[in-house]
């Protein structure tokens, strides 16, 4: 399940403040894009125009036939901080966040469990998240995303907070849920070695106001340091070539 995602000269401004200059981007179904970019660039003013949380001052945002509007059951969105009810078990939180969709209580657990087997956590789906680690919660959270079904995934820097053996483990489950699922992902970070890694595709974001700098296929394979060095060169707005 997977929608074609396209912004086309999508500009945002946080009151008289212009952040983001006029973006086009297309995302086709099923495709893993990563957004990289200094901090301050407007990545996540990207995804949240993509999620539907932030108006642009101009262009437009479009998530398969419909234009978007708002926020939406078919995009799925996970943060670096996993933002789960303290008071609510791992199955608990997947479940709530399922109640928008009108689902049945018996489809709801269904569903929650089900996502949380799928992120690796069948067996904490009754603990409470002060009782489950950084990298558990995250997958908590991925799995109150995929619960929904989404037809397009929105990642902020989700594992910006890991440690790095957790921060990589999470990175081989979600390149294994794209695969299975093949739900179109955007995924925000600045690290030039995680967009590499992970995505089919870097975008470049950079510049005040922001704009795209840079679109990069990844090739399938090993990685590829001259890659690696041109994706760096336009992340430092060095002149290349
Ligand atoms: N709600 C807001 N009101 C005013 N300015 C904002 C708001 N949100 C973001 N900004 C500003 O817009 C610019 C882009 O922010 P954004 O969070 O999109 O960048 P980013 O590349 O995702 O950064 P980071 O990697 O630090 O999260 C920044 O200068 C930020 O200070």
């Amino acid at each position: 399940m997977s929608k074609r995602v396209l912004l086309e000269g999508v500009s945002v401004a946080y009151g008289r403040t212009r952040v983001l200059d006029p973006v086009e981007l297309d995302l086709p179904a099923g495709s893993f894009t990563a957004l990289l970019g200094p901090s301050g660039c407007g990545k996540s003013t990207v995804l949240g125009a993509v999620a539907g949380f932030v108006s642009p001052a101009g262009g437009r945002v479009t998530a398969g036939a419909g234009p978007v509007t708002g926020p939406g059951p078919d995009r799925g969105v996970v943060f670096q901080h996993y933002a789960l009810f303290p008071w609510r078990t791992a199955r608990g939180n997947v479940e709530f966040a399922l109640k928008r969709l009108g689902l049945p209580r018996a489809e709801r657990r269904r569903r929650a469990l089900a996502a949380l087997a799928e992120v690796g956590l069948a067996e904490g789906a009754e603990k409470y998240p002060a009782q489950l680690s950084g990298g558990m919660q995250q997958r908590v959270a991925l799995a109150r995303a995929l619960a929904a079904e989404p037809e397009v995934l929105l990642l902020d820097e989700p594992f910006g907070a890991l440690d790095t053996l957790t921060r990589s483990r999470m990175q081989t489950l979600l390149r294994e849920l794209w695969q299975r699922r093949g739900t179109t992902v955007l995924f925000v970070t600045h690290d030039i070695d995680e967009a590499l890694a992970l995505a089919q595709r870097v975008v470049v974001l950079g510049g005040t106001p922001g704009r795209v700098l840079a679109d990069h296929p990844v090739p399938d394979g090993p990685p590829d340091p001259d890659l690696r060095s041109l994706i760096a060169r336009h992340l430092h707005a060095l002149p290349t070539g």
